[in-house]
């Protein structure tokens, strides 16, 4: 086996068995007072608030270099969380695996609202490079040890952490709701998906992550343009394939899930499959169903059960479940077969923190 396949086994190893995935990270945002009601959704903050997703250097003195950065970077660690800092709380909360803000990021998106092919490629990267640098911070902190008062809450435990670079659907791209119908018409076809994401999925893909998320993929179309233009780009960095749900027997289009699963179960570059942004009373049975078809390992960050108003942009609030049943059902999930474990929409670090708290493999780690 090549580095690609061993990449996650090794990973979740060094986890103890089950590594903990991030959050929400829009609704984060939109939590941070940042306003979502445009077709980039959260790629919209790429342009005009990168403090908030990762720290508040550069709104405050531009972007960090030599002694300089030395400076404010520990002078910014004792800052408390007023800018959000959403990829950071994340990691806080004892997330392994941080998730960019390129998911409704696309050159095509960027170019509709005037950028040049060049400054929108920038953006892609800039996604990653906020996520890096946030770990570089958390890792910072560690060392340093950090207990001010309002650390009290916040897991400091040195450890492996993954940038994931997020590509969502073409359905996501389309900004209104599409991924979750999975419907993109008749006229669809498997080279029309390939070459919408192909340039997207390059550039993130040389931007350093350590991981590509492929997520809330609504169809099994869109699952096969995926596993192709890894291969035939030539990608070298492991993916997931994460589907959505909203019957909890299907992916959202209707296709059967075995059959997206088994999309993934062909490809040696995806190195783990599963659901994300779905309601979290389906999930035991679709790992029950996925499970039949792979042995990759299983990975579920469900949504909080809310629905989506895709014409407002906004949530349809209080139809969730509560973040204490939200964790309550985590290590039933890992029981019957997940090893990857997190949040999707309207998810927040403390959901997270709740999560690695309540996992027997960490309860016992540092903080
Ligand atoms: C996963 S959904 C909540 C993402 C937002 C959607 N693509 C929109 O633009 O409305
Ligand atoms: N990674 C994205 C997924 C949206 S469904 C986010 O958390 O905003
Ligand atoms: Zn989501």
């Amino acid at each position: 086996m090549g580095h690609v396949e061993t990449a996650m086994s090794d990973f979740l190893s060094q986890c103890g068995g089950v590594a903990v995935i991030d959050g929400g990270l829009a609704t984060e945002l939109e939590r941070h007072g940042a306003d979502l009601h445009d077709p980039l959704w959260s790629a919209k903050c790429l342009l005009t608030s990168p403090h908030l997703i990762r720290t508040c250097v550069e709104v405050m003195c531009g972007p960090p270099c030599g002694l300089l950065s030395i400076f404010i970077l520990s002078h910014v660690a004792f800052f408390p969380n007023h800018y959000g800092k959403v990829h950071l709380d994340y990691l806080e909360a004892g997330a392994d695996i941080i998730i960019t803000a390129s998911y409704q990021a696309t050159i095509q998106g960027f170019e509709n609202k005037g950028y040049s092919l060049e400054e929108s490629e920038n953006l892609l990267r800039k996604s990653v490079e906020i996520a890096r640098e946030a770990r570089e911070l958390y890792y910072s902190r560690c060392h340093e040890g950090l207990t001010d008062h309002t650390a009290d809450d916040r897991i400091l435990n040195q450890r492996p952490i993954l940038v994931a670079a997020s590509v969502g659907s073409y359905g996501a791209y389309l900004a209104d709701g599409s991924e979750y119908s999975g419907d993109y018409g008749d006229a669809m076809d498997l080279e029309f998906l390939k070459n919408f994401h192909r340039r997207r999925v390059k550039v993130l893909a040389e931007s350093g992550p350590d991981l590509i998320a492929f997520e809330t993929v609504p169809n099994k179309l869109e699952a096969q343009a995926f596993a192709l233009l890894l291969e035939e780009e030539e990608i070298n960095i492991p993916a997931w394939l994460s589907f959505n749900s909203k019957d909890g027997v299907n992916v959202v289009s209707g296709d059967s899930l075995p059959e997206c699963v088994a999309v993934a179960e062909s490809s040696n570059k995806i190195v783990a499959v599963g659901i994300n942004c779905t309601p979290p009373r389906f999930i035991n049975d679709l790992i029950l169903s996925i499970k039949k078809v792979t042995n990759k390992p299983i990975l579920i960050y469900p949504n909080s059960g809310e629905s989506y108003d895709a014409e407002r942009k906004e949530w349809v609030q209080n139809t969730g479940v509560s973040d204490k049943d939200f964790v309550s059902y985590v290590n039933n999930w890992c029981e019957v077969g997940a090893s990857l474990v997190g949040g999707c929409c309207r998810t927040t670090p403390h959901t997270i923190r709740e999560i690695y708290r309540n996992l027997p493999s960490r309860s016992t780690a540092p903080s």
